[in-house]
């Protein structure tokens, strides 16, 4: 048996609009050092994650792609995504940032591809978006999708080009529920991943996540993932403590009762721990 067989835990799939899946649960690799996000990432595809998300903007895309190659899974077996950084906006831009992106992970392809914020401020994300179906079209991203896209925003892309986006990847945890922009994007085929998905920590001592936590003999990390993976959300919990590692991928062996659910969607209240995405605009130097 070798280092990576102990991955035996089915994780379920979503089915994406162009006919390729992704797995429902993977690993978030924002604010992973470089320097720690080869033994990071290698750590959790030994614990069985086989979906890692980063984006040139995290500045690990190399060390990324070196954990995959050096895990000796076949890259087949492992989704990839990465995201445009915001300095990009411009089609040319875009196409030699995606170059840059496969030439950083050392990858012939990605398969997944998305605009990551779409900067009202800039404006120009239907051009960009152009760029990322040429991309698409020549086979070395396997989907293109979106990140931070209001409904408003979802609705311009699909009026002035051709590519439905395969995801929507916005922040959702028990404290911003986004059940709107969600079912909007059921509506029109768009699964949404749920970024900080335990808003950083925020949700963990909660009185109502920690009841249901007691109740059921799990942590209120695992009901709060748990809740997100029923809801019908991609996930990518990130840590950087092995046995957080470990305790996120641990949430296919119990269900949240119809109840449990509710209860946990009623903590909403609008609270973002990220920025808004109508309002934001940085672009790094
Ligand atoms: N598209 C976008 O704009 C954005 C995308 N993302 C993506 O989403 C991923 C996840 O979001 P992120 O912002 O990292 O936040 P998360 O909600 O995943 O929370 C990460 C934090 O929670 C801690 N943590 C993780 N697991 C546990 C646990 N079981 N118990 C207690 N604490 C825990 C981590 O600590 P420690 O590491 O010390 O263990 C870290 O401080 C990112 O890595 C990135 O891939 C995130 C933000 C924006
Ligand atoms: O993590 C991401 O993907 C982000 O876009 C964030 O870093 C975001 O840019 C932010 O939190 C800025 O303060």
């Amino acid at each position: 048996m070798g280092v990576f067989d102990e991955a035996m835990t089915e994780i379920p799939s979503i089915p994406l609009n162009n006919g390729t899946s992704i797995p429902q649960l993977g690993f978030g690799v924002f604010q992973i050092e470089p320097e720690n996000t080869k033994e990071a990432t290698l750590k959790a595809l030994e614990v069985g994650y086989r979906h890692i998300d980063t984006a040139e903007m995290y500045g690990n895309e190399k060390e990324v792609g070196q954990a995959v190659a050096a895990s000796g899974i076949p890259r087949e077996e492992v989704f990839v995504t990465s995201k445009l950084n915001n300095g990009f906006h411009d089609p040319e831009a875009a196409k030699t940032a995606f170059d840059g992106t496969l030439e950083a992970l050392d990858f012939d392809y990605v398969d997944l591809f998305l605009i990551h914020w779409p900067l009202p401020g800039v404006g120009n994300f239907v051009d960009t978006w152009k760029a990322l179906e040429e991309v698409y079209a020549s086979g070395r991203a396997r989907a293109i999708g979106v990140s931070n896209f209001q409904e408003h925003h979802l609705r311009r892309l699909m009026q002035e080009s051709t590519v439905v986006p395969a995801v929507n990847q916005i922040e959702v945890h028990p404290y911003l529920t986004q059940d709107a922009l969600r079912a909007f994007g059921t509506e029109h085929g768009i699964p949404t991943e749920a970024w900080s998905p335990i808003a950083q920590g925020k949700v963990l001592d909660d009185p109502t996540i920690v009841r249901i936590a007691e109740r059921i003999g799990k942590s209120t990390a695992q009901v709060t993932l748990r809740w997100h993976i029923q809801r019908g959300d991609i996930v990518f919990p990130k840590s950087v403590t092995e046995s957080r590692v470990r305790e996120n991928f641990d949430i296919f062996d119990f269900e949240l009762t119809d109840l449990d659910m509710t209860d946990i969607s009623t903590l909403n209240k609008d609270e973002r721990t990220g920025p808004n995405p109508d309002e934001f605009n940085y672009i790094p130097s």
